[in-house]
């Protein structure tokens, strides 16, 4: 694509997000939402709006090559990521669950599910490529040096003696000598057999008469068999049930997009190289050429200020100090709209003041007066009667100023001349104009000073008593922020270098290498039937794309953008929780690849044994912190997570001391700031065999992974089966083993595949189509997620926070509507009992 789409789209995005500030902070402030089913249709169509301007400005960003822009693009880009992490926080307060459907909203904008997918910004590798080469390469010689790797394989192959492997080679040396015999006996006997035949029919040998309608008739059948096969293939692509041959065929066209993105890449990074040049440059030359008449503008309207000071007062004025903004302050030149808005400013901050003395004082008497009135009662009914109002967002006003330098700066500006799409040195001109005429100002601030005390000194006959006071009131303001500096966390390897605690972490196996999956390798499809079921009062499953879409949400933006990890809702902790092999590690190991995060594996399997006693697992924990803080974003990942908060260790497990970390996780959380981009992802197959109150405490983000549903099976198999084989899923029945293969996981789907789909059958496709069948005998050796099984990860969900939180605003929302039946209170809520 050219230059100017992407300024187009850009453009567009823009325009978008234009619109929706405008939704989004209107003139008057709107009335609170009573009806919570409109406020939920404000935000999702809110959310998904932010969705598609947020995808829009991906690309851009990624492909645009002139620096300036991109650098807006980019402030804008991670605002939208922001507030769409807002939205979808006041989505899961108002609708209290994590998974949100939308199917009614994407009917009414015409849209297709796949535009709910959140794109992942790809600048959150391609910008430090180079480090994560490098940080991958160390880690590999390590683990490397260490043998690290290789036990690691070895684990995986079981451990064979030599008697063994040699007799194991005897044994397929003497079958393959066997069966290349055979094979000889067989052509031997199947020649003789043939000179036998030749010799008896010798002399009866075939009329040609009677012979060719023979041939003709095997011809003629094969012929049309081929015919009828490819016109039923033929109807059958017409009719859009069968992909066209070259469909999974990368075309010409893509082929050269591909090309013009990676030569793009290479042209943004050429441009922002002579940016940077330009930027030392330019303000270099400014320095050189403006900066003596700069300095003596400012000398004479600084004497020209204490002049009329002085013609007006009698005195010469005082100079304002630097913290203030030095002679800055002089020149501020305010609209007379500015010097309302402060003006307006102050007096909302009196009567403020006012409100919350009233409010106090109030609040006091009513303390006084009535303890028989209750409280709740009253909190409900306020709470009733305000309704839902949107909190406030942290991220709108960067949107905003980022909107306002889009319409100030770039959206009308004239770019016939560069064609090429690399900086505008008159944009940086003002910039660095401005940069200089500080650093100018600063010095003639300086001097002015001086030349103002000497005034003083020489005209009003002052003594400089003022600024040695001042020095003393500076010195008592350090004196007071040194009092409140914070005790600093102590450094228990203060003598280390990171290196060398990166290669103990990666020796112990505390630091691993992530497995090499994306995202969106995670399969799954999106479920059409959310909000349908919803409605009809009915929980639907989650789908897995749900569970993905989720997973980019609370892991992936806030690990990879930094200020919306700063900004957004925090978000220490996260679990994922659901039967063995729906996919927990995978997404562990595609978060770290999807933002170049470090993983370090605190698992109780993993720990036990390593760094032994208190002390031990402090100083292990330190390391971690430590490491992981300098080189963040990091993944910390606890595997059964379940096990450091169990109600009871079970005797087998009491020698590895799975519940080391209990005391220490909460304290390893709270240390963790805003800034830094460490996310803790516990993953467990039986999170009901914690203690729920202190697991839910550390993991507050909970998401539960269904077993997939139809659809997500569907698409599993066609795609495992045709990654492995191309053309092989053409001939199976996907459906039939779709409907089949209900309560079993991805991981059976695809053990299922792998047994069946080796390197033998792959070859004997071409003669042997694939069937449905095959699949069974692999299947049938497999466990599935029984229902009871399901039925402990609801009920465990159910007691979750989020779970009793919702099953109490259900149970009242029924009793409100018993009410409003005309019948009695108790039976409402016996019957939300019941449900
Ligand atoms: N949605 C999916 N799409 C494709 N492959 C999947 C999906 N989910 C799981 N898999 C595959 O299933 C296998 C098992 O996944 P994984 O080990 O992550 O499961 P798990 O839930 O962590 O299992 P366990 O709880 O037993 O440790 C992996 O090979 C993974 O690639």
């Amino acid at each position: 694509m050219s230059h100017t789409f992407y300024n187009k789209m850009w453009g567009e995005a823009q325009q978008a997000l234009c619109h929706l500030l405008q939704q989004e902070m209107p003139d008057v402030p709107p009335k609170p939402e009573k009806d919570r089913m409109a406020a939920a249709q404000l935000l999702s169509t809110l959310y998904i709006r932010y969705l598609q301007i947020f995808r829009s400005l991906e690309l851009a960003y990624d492909q645009m090559t002139h620096p300036q822009k991109r650098r807006v693009v980019r402030l804008v880009l991670d605002g939208v990521m922001g507030r769409i992490l807002e939205l979808k926080n006041e989505l899961v307060e108002l609708e209290i669950s994590e998974f949100h459907y939308f199917d009614d909203i994407l009917q009414d904008l015409k849209m297709g599910p796949e535009c709910l997918e959140i794109p992942i910004p790809k600048y959150f590798i391609k910008e430090k490529l180079k480090v994560l080469k490098e940080r991958e390469r160390i880690l590999s010689e390590i683990l490397q040096r260490t043998g690290t790797q290789e036990s690691e394989t070895a684990k995986a192959v079981k451990q064979m003696s030599l008697d063994e492997a040699v007799r194991v080679i005897q044994v397929s040396e003497r079958a393959r000598q066997g069966r290349l015999r055979a094979k000889f006996m067989t052509e031997i006997y199947l020649e003789e057999k043939r000179e036998r035949l030749a010799k008896l029919h010798g002399e009866k040998a075939l009329d040609p008469e009677v012979a060719a309608p023979l041939i003709q008739k095997v011809w003629q059948g094969y012929i049309q068999r081929k015919r009828t096969k490819q016109h039923r293939e033929t109807e059958m692509i017409f009719l859009g049930m069968m992909p066209p041959p070259n469909f999974s065929k990368v075309s010409m066209a893509e082929v050269l997009a591909r090309k013009t993105e990676s030569l793009r890449c290479q042209l943004q990074e050429q441009h922002e190289a002579e940016y940077q040049h330009s930027l030392a440059h330019i303000k270099d030359s400014i320095r050189e050429t403006e900066s003596l008449d700069m300095k003596e503008t400012l000398q004479d309207q600084i004497r020209q200020w204490f002049i009329e000071c002085r013609h007006a007062t009698g005195k010469f004025p005082d100079f304002p100090d630097e913290d203030d903004g030095g002679s800055n302050v002089i020149f501020a030149q305010k609209t007379p709209e500015q010097v309302a808005a402060e003006l307006a400013a102050k007096e909302e901050a009196k009567e403020k003041k006012k409100k919350e003395k009233g409010k106090k004082e109030k609040e006091k008497k009513s303390g006084k007066k009535g303890k028989n009135k209750s409280k709740g009662k009253k909190g409900n009914e306020e709470e009733e009667e305000e309704g839902w109002k949107m909190s406030a967002s942290t991220f709108l006003p960067d949107i905003t100023s980022a909107n306002q330098t889009y319409q100030g700066v770039w959206q009308n500006r004239e770019e016939a001349w560069n064609l090429h799409q690399s900086h505008d040195p008159e944009l940086i001109k003002e910039e660095k104009r401005k940069e200089v005429e500080e650093e100018v100002r600063v010095q003639v601030d300086e001097l002015m000073r001086q030349e103002l005390l000497n005034l003083k000194l020489s005209v009003d006959r002052e003594k400089s008593k003022k600024k040695k006071s001042k020095k003393g009131g500076k010195k008592k303001k350090k004196g007071k922020k040194s009092g409140k500096r914070k005790k600093k966390e102590k450094d228990l390897t203060p003598n280390r270098t990171i290196d060398s605690l990166y290669e103990e972490l990666v020796t112990e196996g505390l630091l691993i290498k992530p497995k090499p999956v994306q995202l969106s390798d995670y399969l799954g499809e999106y479920s059409y039937l959310g909000t349908t079921l919803r409605q009809a009062d009915i929980e639907p499953m989650p789908s897995l794309s749900d569970v993905k879409q989720l997973l980019v949400l609370y892991g992936i933006l806030p690990l990879g953008c930094e200020s919306v990890h700063e900004k957004a809702p925090s978000m220490k902790t996260l679990l994922l929780a659901g039967p063995s092999g729906v996919g927990k590690k995978m997404l562990v190991n595609a978060i770290c690849n999807e933002t170049g995060a470090n993983l370090f594996n605190l698992s109780p399997a993993n720990i036990a044994g390593k760094y032994p006693g208190k002390s031990g697992l402090q100083m292990m924990l330190h390391m971690v912190l430590k490491v992981a803080r300098q080189l963040q974003p990091s993944v910390i990942w606890i595997d059964d997570a379940e096990k450091t908060f169990y109600k009871k260790v079970p005797k087998t497990e009491k020698q590895l001391d799975p519940k080391r970390l209990k005391k220490d996780l909460p304290k390893l959380l709270k240390s963790l700031k805003s800034e830094d981009r460490i996310l803790v992802v516990g993953t467990s197959q039986r999170p009901f065999e914690a203690d729920i109150k202190s697991f839910c405490k550390v993991y507050k983000k909970i998401i539960l992974i269904p077993r997939p549903d139809y659809a997500s099976r569907l698409v599993l198999w066609k795609q495992l089966i045709t990654v492995r084989a191309d053309s092989a899923s053409a001939s199976v029945n996907i459906s039939a083993l779709a409907k089949i293969t209900d309560g079993f996981t991805p991981a059976h789907i695809v053990q299922a595949v792998e047994n069946v789909l080796n390197d033998r059958r792959v070859g004997q496709l071409s003669r042997k189509p694939l069937t449905a069948a095959e699949f069974l005998n692999s299947l049938c050796r497999q466990e599935p997620v029984y229902k009871e099984e399901e039925e402990a990860f609801k009920g465990w969900y159910a007691k979750t926070p989020l779970g009793r939180k919702r099953s109490k605003a259900k149970s009242s929302g029924e009793e409100d509507t018993g009410k409003d039946k005309g019948k009695g209170k108790k039976k409402g809520a016996k019957k939300g009992k019941k449900k």
